[in-house]
């Protein structure tokens, strides 16, 4: 029987390919003016934008009725005085659409040379990123730029593309320009990866110029090798609580800090062991397009992800994963371990407030 989903993931990869020479592009020369706050505070650039609206550009033409959740919109863009923002959003995107990088991308697709879109093109594509998710059917997600702090700062961000069908991962695809090719704490200076997996069939790591393809799976691991992988931002994850645990497990090796996605790949390739992280905020509902990709990616690489209670995660709410109360990420070997010490951590914690 063929494989199933093959043409997705070629489709998906090339997508995060040319999101990932588009972002690492513009870090170079991005200018304090083309970042905006967005209304929850947070920060979005013209990567972002772009990103997005590569990604879905590329998606509407190999697949026009799927629908895609997608993290950004182009109200913002729409607004009048934005006008410089939507001219480098439009040389951005047909910049990365047109290149030919005789990678057996399709024109059928929409790449390549004289492929270019207009502005109105570009930001309804953005804007095809609004389905609201849900159970049943099946559909994109996209987070542009995940950890776009990290971004910022000249860290770990990633371009996240997953495919979901009655609320069940089917494909992941995570683009981290600037992860190290072998290990996330060598000094290895060549950088970059793509990281893919399909439900059923495996995980494996591509080289951003697509030379070269590596299975990945998670080592199994000395008790004395456990370590946690976790946000730097300490407003997106309890980074107290993930201590406890440590403390809990006799932990010594620190903690693997990184922002975005890119946690998952060092997980899923055994760069850090244990994927923690526990609401700081009750009141914030983790989006669907921070975790699918990651998730199929740990699974197929041989581990377990679950909520804090040992529950499946659940993609077919909608946007969001609904009442989820945190995230467990390990090796199938590990995961049972610290799925109990997180919940002695959180008994301790409850007995604490009464
Ligand atoms: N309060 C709160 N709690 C949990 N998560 C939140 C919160 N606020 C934001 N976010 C989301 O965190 C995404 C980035 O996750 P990371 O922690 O891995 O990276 S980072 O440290 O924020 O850079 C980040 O994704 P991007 O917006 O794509 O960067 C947000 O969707
Ligand atoms: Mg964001
Ligand atoms: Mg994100
Ligand atoms: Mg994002």
């Amino acid at each position: 029987m063929a494989l199933q989903y093959t043409t997705e993931k070629q489709v998906a990869i090339a997508a995060v390919r040319r999101a990932c020479a588009l972002t690492s592009s513009v870090f170079n020369k991005l200018v304090k003016s083309e970042t905006l706050t967005k209304g929850d505070k947070s920060p979005v650039t013209i990567a972002d934008y772009s990103a997005q609206a590569v990604v879905n550009t590329i998606l509407g033409r190999a697949f026009p009725v799927d629908p895609i959740v997608g993290e950004e919109d182009a109200a913002d863009l729409r607004q009048e005085g934005a006008e410089n923002l939507r001219n480098r959003i439009v040389d951005l995107c047909n910049e990365a659409l047109t290149a030919d990088l005789g990678l057996g991308d399709r024109a059928e697709w929409g790449l390549g040379p004289g492929q270019e879109r207009t502005l109105d093109e570009l930001l309804d594509a953005i804007d095809r990123g609004n389905d609201q998710g849900g159970p049943v059917g099946r559909r994109w997600t996209l987070d542009p730029i995940d950890g776009t702090k990290g971004f910022l700062r000249g860290g770990q961000y990633a371009i996240c593309l997953a495919l979901i069908v009655d609320g069940d991962v089917k494909l992941g695809v995570i683009g981290c320009p600037n992860l190290p090719v072998g290990d996330a704490e060598s000094e290895d200076s060549q950088r970059g990866g793509i990281f893919t997996a399909v439900k059923g069939q495996g995980a494996e790591q591509i080289s951003i110029s697509g030379a070269k393809s590596t299975p990945v799976m998670i080592p199994s691991m000395e008790p004395g090798m456990l370590n946690l992988l976790e946000s730097v931002e300490a407003a997106h994850a309890d980074l107290a609580f993930n201590q406890q645990v440590s403390n809990s497990l006799g932990i010594t090796r620190p903690p693997t800090r990184m922002d975005s996605q890119a946690k998952y790949a060092c997980l899923a390739r055994g760069d850090g062991v244990v994927y923690l992280r526990m609401p700081i905020n009750a009141l914030y509902q983790e989006k669907i397009w921070d975790h699918a990709s990651g998730a199929v990616l740990v699974q197929e690489a041989g581990g377990v992800i679950t909520d804090a209670l040992g529950q499946p995660l659940n993609f077919g709410l909608g946007r969001t994963l609904g009442k989820n109360q945190g995230i467990v990420a390990a090796g199938k070997d590990v995961h049972g371990q610290v799925l109990a010490a997180v919940q002695r951590a959180r008994s301790k914690a409850s007995e604490a407030t009464q």
